[in-house]
């Protein structure tokens, strides 16, 4: 038994309801909010839950702002759960110094390094303390589950399925961060949350799980836009499709002449996410 969550806010939106949550989290050691988009269907039904991992500074209600997710989402019948991107207000040193490392760049892993392992235990958080909250409180099935995400939510969600094997029946994400290891953003945030041995860093990047895994994920959408600031530095997809090939993992990597890094590009999008996610989640 949780406790039930602290309603923070509720917003009729698409025949369902978006209500943004508190509550203290055991795994990160204090507050965490997150926003839940509730179908109509869920009225009669449990229904399916896919979770979003948002990017580097967002908070748990960009995607439920600016996604664009909640119109299909009300269609197929599927409750939508979106988290913050960190613990807030551990009051660490340097946890707000930068935008790319502490509060809200959490990197969906559980830190080993001092201080930030006390709090910053987000793969925990959103593979195991989360999803029990939302069977116990909402009508959500906890045996249909998927995940997706966007940048470092993109590694998230990846990262979040490949090392829980069998768990989300879908997988997708946007522009992802897909070998954190061999890239800026991601070799800040492992030293400072795993440290320097950079054997347990393996344990958190995407193309490496994808070469060492046993079992194969569901097939896989990404998205990535070639107008993307980030793409040639921190993105590199090539990376996850040459893992993807040379491991059988199916991917469709669709690459879009034009588009940004940001939520116009994701909301254009969504839609065949979502339609990508119930085509397992409703099977
Ligand atoms: N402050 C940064 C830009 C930060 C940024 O672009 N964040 C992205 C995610 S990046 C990878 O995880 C994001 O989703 N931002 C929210 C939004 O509404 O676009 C800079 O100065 O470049």
């Amino acid at each position: 038994m949780t406790a039930a969550p602290t309603l923070l806010s509720q917003h009729s939106c698409f025949d369902g309801t978006v209500g943004f949550y508190k509550h203290v989290s055991e795994a990160c050691g204090g507050d965490m909010r997150f926003g839940v988009f509730v179908p109509p269907q869920a009225r009669e039904r449990k229904v399916p839950v896919l979770y979003y991992l948002a990017g580097l500074t967002c908070t748990e209600d960009t995607f439920l702002i600016k996604g664009g997710a909640q119109r299909v989402a009300s269609e197929l019948g599927v409750m939508l759960v979106a988290l913050d991107t960190s613990p807030r207000g551990a009051g660490y040193a340097g946890e707000d110094a930068s935008w790319d490392f502490g509060v809200g760049a959490g990197f969906y892993l559980d830190a080993t390094q001092a201080p930030w392992s006390a709090r910053y235990r987000m793969g925990t958080y959103v593979t195991r303390e989360l999803p029990a909250l939302i069977a116990e409180h909402f009508p959500a099935r906890e045996d249909r589950e998927g995940i997706f995400g966007h940048s470092m939510g993109g590694h998230g969600a990846l990262v979040c399925a490949l090392r829980n094997p069998g768990r989300y029946r879908s997988v997708s994400a946007f522009a992802p961060i897909v070998a954190p290891m061999r890239v800026p953003w991601g070799q800040k945030a492992f030293k400072g949350y795993l440290g320097e041995d950079t054997a347990t860093w393996r344990e958190y990047d995407a193309t490496e799980l994808i070469r060492s895994a046993k079992t194969r994920l569901p097939p896989l959408l990404v998205d990535q836009g070639t107008g993307d600031k980030f793409l040639q530095e921190q993105l590199k997809p090539e990376l996850l499709k040459e893992a993807c090939e040379a491991t059988g993992q199916p991917l469709t990597l669709r690459i879009h002449d034009g588009y940004d890094h940001g939520y116009y590009f994701i909301s254009t999008f969504m839609e065949d996410h979502l339609r990508h996610h119930a085509a397992a989640l409703n099977a």
